[in-house]
C-alpha cells in the first residue's frame, strides 16, 4: 500500500526525530537524497549548469544543500534567491564553500540551465506562488531545462491537491519521508512528473490520510472459487440498468459484471434482449428488480432514464447497492441515509456536482474534499470517478486514489463498465471501499493494456479487465 500523510502529520513526525537526532542531519538526509536524484537525472555531473530557486523556508535549504553536494562534483550551480534577506543561512554557507555563487542575471541562468531546482516553497507554502516565484516559475518552464521539484511543486496545496494559483510544473518530484496527499491527487498530481520518496527516517502513524492500493493490495482482495464454491456461492450481482433509450448502458454494465468475479449475473430491465444478445449467460428477469430473486449485491442506474420507481426498489433491499449515473439523481437522499446494509455511489465530477449543489468545476478543483463531504452527506461510500479517482468512506480516513487511471478511459460508457465490475466485486464479498477500489484499479489498468497508446472504447475496457485481473494476480 502506497500512503500519504498530511502537513500536520509529517511535522509532528519530524519533530520527534529531530530530537532524537543531531541539528540538521534532517535536513542532510533530504539533501543527500535530492543531490543523488539530480545526479541520476543528469547522467553526467561535471560541468552541468544547475540552478536553484530558493524561496525563505527550509524547502529552499534543502535546495541549496542539495546544490552545495552538485556543485562539489563539479556542477555549475547558480542560486536565485527570492527571499536574501531570509535565506536559510547554513544552506547559502554551504553552497558558496562548494564554489556556488548567487546569480546576477537570473533570466540568463535559468535559460542556460540543465536543471534548475525548485526549492521556492515546500509544505509551508499557502496558496498559489506569488508574482516574483511565479516569473521565475515561468522562466524555468520556459528554458527547456529539467524541473526538479524539491518536497513538492511550489504553489500546490500539500493536503489537498487543490491549485488555488500559479504553480510550478516539475518533470521529476523528490519528496522526503512521505507521500502528501497533494502529490497523488489531481489538479496538483498533473505538475509532480515522476515523485521519487527518499526515507529521512520519519516513523509515522499505522493510519494515513491517503492510500494507494499496489498490484499485491489488489490481489489479496480479489474473490478466487474453491472447490467448494458454486454460482450462487461466488455472489450474484444485479443489474438494474439500461432503457429504451439506452439498451448499451445495461449491455456495458453486465460486461463489467460479468468480468468482476460474482458466479451470476442478474439483468432486470427493459434491455434483456440486448443484454441477452450480447452475453447469453445472464439471467434476465421483466418484473421488479425486488422480483428478480436473489442477489448479493445490486447495481442500478446506468441508462435507467426517469425511473425512480426502479431506483426505490433497489434501495429497499437489505443488501449492498451501487448507485450510479441516473440512478444517483433519482436516489433520495434520507433513503440511502436510512439503509443499514452498505451503499456505495460513482459518480463524475458534474453528478457529484449536482448532489452538492455546486458547480463541476468546483468539484474538480477540490476532489479530495468533494469527495469526503458526499461520504458525509449520504452517509455512504462513495467512488469520485475521474482524472483522479477517489474513494471515500464516511467518517473515514483514509480516502483511497486509485494510482492506475488513463485518459483513454474519458470515453462514453466506460463509467457502466465500471459500475458493474465494482457490483460484481461487492457481490462477491468486499466492503464498499475495496470493491470500489479495486474496481477502479481493474478498470484503469484493462484500459492501459487495452488501449496502448491508441484510443479504446468502453467494450474495449470490458475485455480488458481480464488481463488486468492476471497481471495482478501476477504482480
Ligand atoms: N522540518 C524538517 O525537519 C524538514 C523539512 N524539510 C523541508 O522543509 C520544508 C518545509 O520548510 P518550512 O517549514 O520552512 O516552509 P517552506 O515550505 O520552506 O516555506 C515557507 C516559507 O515560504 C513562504 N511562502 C509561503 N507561501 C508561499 C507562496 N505561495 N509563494 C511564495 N512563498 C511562500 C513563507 O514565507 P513568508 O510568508 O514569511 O514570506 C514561508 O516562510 C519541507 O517542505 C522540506 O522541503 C526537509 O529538509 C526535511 C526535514
Ligand atoms: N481525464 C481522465 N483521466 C482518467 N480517467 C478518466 C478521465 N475522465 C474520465 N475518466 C474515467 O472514465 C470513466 C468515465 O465514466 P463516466 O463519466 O461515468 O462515463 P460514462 O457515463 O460515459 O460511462 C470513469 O472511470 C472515469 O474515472
Ligand atoms: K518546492
Amino acid at each position: 500500500m502506497r500512503t500519504a500523510f498530511g502537513v500536520e502529520t509529517v511535522r509532528a513526525a519530524e519533530r520527534e526525530l529531530m530530537a532524537r537526532l543531531p541539528e540538521g542531519a534532517l535536513m542532510q538526509r533530504a539533501a543527500a537524497g535530492l543531490a543523488a536524484a539530480c545526479a541520476e537525472l543528469l547522467g553526467k555531473v561535471y560541468g552541468s549548469r544547475v540552478v536553484l530557486l530558493v524561496g525563505s523556508g527550509d524547502n529552499g535549504g534543502d535546495a541549496l544543500y542539495a546544490g552545495a553536494r552538485l556543485a562539489r562534483r563539479g556542477a555549475g550551480v547558480a542560486v536565485v534567491l527570492l527571499a536574501p534577506e531570509r535565506t536559510h543561512a547554513g544552506g547559502l554557507r554551504a553552497l558558496r564553500a562548494a564554489g556556488g555563487r548567487v546569480s546576477a542575471a537570473p533570466e540568463r541562468d535559468i535559460a542556460g540551465a540543465r536543471l534548475v531546482l525548485d526549492g521556492i516553497v515546500g509544505i509551508g507554502g499557502r496558496g498559489g506562488l506569488r508574482p516574483e516565484a511565479a516569473r521565475l516559475a515561468g522562466l524555468a518552464a520556459a528554458s527547456g531545462a529539467f524541473v526538479v521539484a524539491v518536497d513538492l511543486p511550489s504553489g500546490v496545496e500539500a493536503d489537498t491537491g487543490e491549485v488555488r494559483g500559479p504553480a510550478v510544473r516539475a518533470d521529476a518530484t523528490v519528496t522526503f519521508g512521505a507521500y502528501k496527499p497533494g502529490l497523488l491527487v489531481d489538479p496538483a498530481q498533473e505538475r509532480t512528473g515522476a515523485v521519487r520518496l527518499i526515507d529521512i527516517g520519519l516513523d509515522l502513524p499505522a493510519t494515513a490520510d491517503l492510500e494507494a492500493l499496489q498490484y499485491a493490495d489488489v490481489a489479496a482482495l480479489l474473490p478466487v472459487p474453491g472447490a467448494g464454491s458454486d454460482k450462487y456461492r461466488r455472489g450474484v450481482v444485479g443489474i438494474a440498468a439500461g432503457s429504451a433509450r439506452y439498451p448499451g448502458a445495461a449491455v456495458l454494465a453486465v460486461a463489467g459484471a460479468l468480468r468482476g468475479g460474482a458466479g451470476a449475473v442478474r439483468y432486470v430491465g427493459p434491455a434483456a434482449d440486448a443484454v441477452i444478445d450480447r452475453y447469453p449467460e445472464t439471467l434476465v428477469h421483466a418484473g421488479p428488480p425486488s422480483k428478480a430473486g436473489r442477489v448479493q449485491a445490486w447495481v442500478v442506474g446506468p441508462g435507467l432514464g426517469d425511473d425512480a420507481e426502479r431506483v426505490r426498489d433497489v434501495l429497499a433491499a437489505d443488501v449492498p447497492v451501487l448507485v450510479d449515473a441516473d440512478g444517483l439523481r433519482l436516489a433520495d437522499r434520507a433513503t440511502v441515509r436510512a439503509r443499514t446494509a452498505p451503499t456505495l455511489l460513482t459518480p463524475h465530477a458534474g453528478e457529484a456536482a449536482a448532489l452538492l449543489g455546486v458547480d463541476r468545476a468546483e468539484v474538480e478543483a477540490a476532489r479530495l474534499a468533494s469527495v469526503r463531504r458526499l461520504a458525509e452527506a449520504y452517509g455512504a461510500t462513495v467512488l469520485l470517478k475521474g482524472s483522479t479517482t477517489l474513494v471515500a468512506a464516511p467518517g473515514g480516513r483514509p480516502v483511497r486514489v486509485n494510482p492506475t487511471g488513463t485518459s483513454w478511459l474519458a470515453t462514453a460508457g466506460s463509467g457502466d463498465v465500471l459500475s458493474g465490475l465494482a457490483g460484481s466485486l461487492l457481490a462477491a464479498g468486499l466492503s464498499p471501499v475495496d470493491a470500489a477500489s479495486a474496481a477502479a484499479f481493474l478498470h484503469g489498468l484493462a484500459a492501459r493494456l487495452a488501449a496502448r497508446g491508441a484510443p479504446v472504447g468502453a467494450q474495449d475496457v470490458a475485455e480488458g479487465v481480464r488481463g488486468a485481473w492476471r497481471e495482478v494476480v501476477a504482480g
